[in-house]
């Protein structure tokens, strides 16, 4: 199998780097695997894969730290986001906001399109490009889509792994609760630590 890890940061998969000995850089090949490092957000996720991504790839595989709407998951823990919406994609309407789809352009949601079974719990998460950190627009964004988990990539690997039919995942660890901006309560350290011990799991597993 031939599969291409996707990162925002070079900071969140440093431990794999690490472990597998692999030198650091945007574009890295092994004999496992493959490796993207994007940058953050959606824009430069979807320019970093429309030059990189091609069929040669049986599944792709999102990993990054990620903030939490719901309080059921653990700093520290590590879900499959199989479900990802745009959630700033569309347009004010005064107070209230109009997606893509009501609009009728396109959709503004995308699926995980595997059956792998990881035995993590499965959430449904939003992109955005602006990180939550007020409370009113908070309790917007969770009447609009109901979401659990939020990061500035997820939803652009899914869009793009659809255009080509490409099996994707999205596997994050909890780094902070998405609340009014709290910056000191946030726990980078443990969730790429649970993160990593999680993907270097699971790449030995798909090498073997
Ligand atoms: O200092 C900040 O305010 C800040 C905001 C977002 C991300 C960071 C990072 O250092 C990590 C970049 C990475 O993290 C993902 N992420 C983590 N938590 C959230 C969140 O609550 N909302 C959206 N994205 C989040 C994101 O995918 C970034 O690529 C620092």
């Amino acid at each position: 199998m031939k599969l291409l890890v996707v990162a925002a940061t070079q900071a969140e998969i440093a431990p794999t780097l690490a472990h597998f000995g692999i030198a650091s850089n945007n574009f890295i090949e092994t004999e496992n695997f493959d490796l993207l490092i994007t940058g953050v957000g959606m824009v430069a996720t979807a320019f970093s894969l429309g030059k990189q991504l091609s069929n040669q790839y049986n599944l792709v595989l999102n990993v990054g730290i990620a903030g939490s709407f719901d309080r059921n998951i653990a700093l520290g823990e590590v879900v499959n986001i199989t479900h990802d919406t745009f959630a700033e994609l569309g347009a004010e309407d005064h107070d209230d906001f109009i997606t893509l789809p009501q609009l009728g352009f396109g959709e503004n949601a995308f699926s995980s399109n595997t059956e792998t079974t990881l035995g993590l719990k499965k959430v449904k998460g939003i992109t955005v490009n602006k990180v939550h950190g007020n409370a009113h627009s908070i309790e917007k964004t969770i009447q609009l889509h109901q979401p659990q988990t939020e990061s500035m990539e997820g939803a652009a690997v899914f869009y793009a792994c659809q255009q080509l039919n490409i099996p994707a995942m999205q596997i994050r660890s909890i780094s902070n609760y998405v609340e009014p901006r709290n910056r000191e309560s946030w726990q980078i350290g443990l969730a790429v630590k649970n993160l990593n011990d999680w993907l270097i799991e699971f790449i030995n597993k798909s090498s073997n």
